[in-house]
């Protein structure tokens, strides 16, 4: 329904801890963004900030271009015409269904006949028809749940912030659920800033996913953009499960010391231009190995290939199986495709790609003007990524073992 702007918002606690460090963000009217980060990393904080809980203790935070936040002034969190749903669903236990989600429209005065009107509205739209009788407790999990969230659209809110609102629930009724929050959220128009700790439900779900870390922006971008072309090393770390094996890139490839590892240079992907160490020749800094980078075979295969290594875990999985590998004291994680070690069984592993990122690089992209800087970076990534003008091949899909 609106678009949402923060412009370099910092959040200070009073014990002096930057909970939010100079976010810059657009959020388009419609768009659905999830925010992901570790646990400390500003999701709530930035949520709270937009909810009105919180005044930035700098930049401000405004709606449809109308400031609601900033260091002087706060418009109070009632007049925000915001929905929100939290993790712990705050029905009134002594309000049936219908009444809880017509609530809101009771305290704006909404006459009763509309009120009921679009009560029924709400309680399809969440696909609860005919239940607006029951009292909370004669409802399960999922469905108070989805009163929650149709008291929170039923007054159609600016922007719906929900806040791990699917994380109580078992799959697969979240699966549905989650299906159901972006079908319905699209066909109302609703702006949605969506924190959850799922990755999976994150890229699932939404438009573009803020990644945050130390209440810095990471990465803003679609779900295909952020697995594909993580702007660092930590959003590769945190994403995709990548291992960051510090090491050198030279001319004919990555050296990583420690795992007595060579990487031929064309397998590798470089997401940020770094000329002037380009220009000195070789380049320290790290190598994000993602699972689909680690090529996993029978220990008795090629023994020209890789290294043996030990099964850690061996996880199973309908498309993948994901195997956690420990190599020379280092911990990779890799995929297998129509065979799956057990775990304590030695098998071979070899790095056959990855993306580098030059010690400190991962500076560059946080920070106020990352909206620019990222658009730039991957503007740019498609037909370059490197940044040097050489082809890159990436070896995705192909890293799997097999018999
Ligand atoms: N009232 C407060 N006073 C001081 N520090 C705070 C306060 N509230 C939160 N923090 C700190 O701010 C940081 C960000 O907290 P926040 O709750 O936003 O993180 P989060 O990403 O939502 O974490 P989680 O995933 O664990 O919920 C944390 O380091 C937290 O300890």
């Amino acid at each position: 329904m609106s678009s949402v702007r923060f412009d370099a918002v910092d959040v200070v606690f009073d014990d002096g801890h930057r909970a939010l460090d100079s976010v810059s963000l657009e959020i388009a009217d419609g768009e659905i963004i999830a925010l992901v980060g570790p646990s400390g990393s500003g999701k709530t904080t930035l949520l709270r900030s937009l909810a009105g809980f919180l005044r930035p203790s700098g930049g401000t935070i405004s709606i449809d271009g109308q400031v609601l936040s900033s260091p002087r002034h706060s418009t109070a969190v009632e007049q925000r015409g915001l929905g929100m749903v939290f993790q712990q669903h705050a029905l009134w236990p002594h309000m049936k269904a219908a009444e809880n989600i017509g609530y809101p429209l009771r305290l704006a005065g909404v006459r009763r006949a509309e009120r009921r009107a679009r009560v029924e509205e709400s309680l399809e739209m969440v696909g609860l028809a005919g239940m607006g009788g029951r009292r909370p407790d004669q409802l399960s999990g999922g469905q108070r749940q989805r009163v929650a969230l149709a008291r929170a659209i039923i007054h159609q809110p600016r922007v719906l912030l929900l806040d791990e609102a699917l994380s109580a629930l078992d799959e697969p009724l979240r699966a549905s659920l989650r299906a159901q929050l972006q079908s319905m959220s699209k066909r109302l128009g609703l702006t949605v800033v969506h924190v959850t700790h799922d990755r999976a439900e994150a890229l699932a779900v939404a438009d573009r996913i803020v990644v945050l870390d130390h209440g810095r922006v990471q990465q803003i971008g679609g779900p295909e953009e952020v697995m594909e072309r993580p702007a660092s090393g930590f959003v590769a770390q945190f994403l995709q499960d990548a291992a960051l094996l510090g090491g050198e890139l030279h001319s004919e490839g990555f050296r990583c010391e420690q795992l007595g590892l060579e990487v031929p240079r064309q397998r590798i992907s470089r997401p940020q231009r770094d000329s002037e160490t380009e220009a000195a020749g070789a380049c320290v800094g790290e190598l994000a190995v993602a699972p689909h980078h680690v090529l996993l075979s029978p220990a008795e295969g090629d023994e020209a290939r890789g290294a043996e290594a030990d099964v850690v875990s061996s996880l199973y999985g309908r498309h993948v199986h994901e195997v956690e590998v420990s190599w020379a004291g280092r911990r990779l994680r890799g995929e297998t495709v129509g065979w799956r070690p057990a775990p304590g069984d030695r098998v071979r592993a070899e790095v056959i790609g990855g993306v580098f990122y030059p010690a400190g690089s991962g500076e560059e992209v946080s920070g106020g003007d990352l909206d620019e800087q990222s658009q730039r970076d991957h503007d740019q990534a498609p037909e370059d990524p490197q940044g040097d003008g050489e082809p890159v091949e990436v070896p995705l899909g192909d890293a799997r073992g097999s018999q």
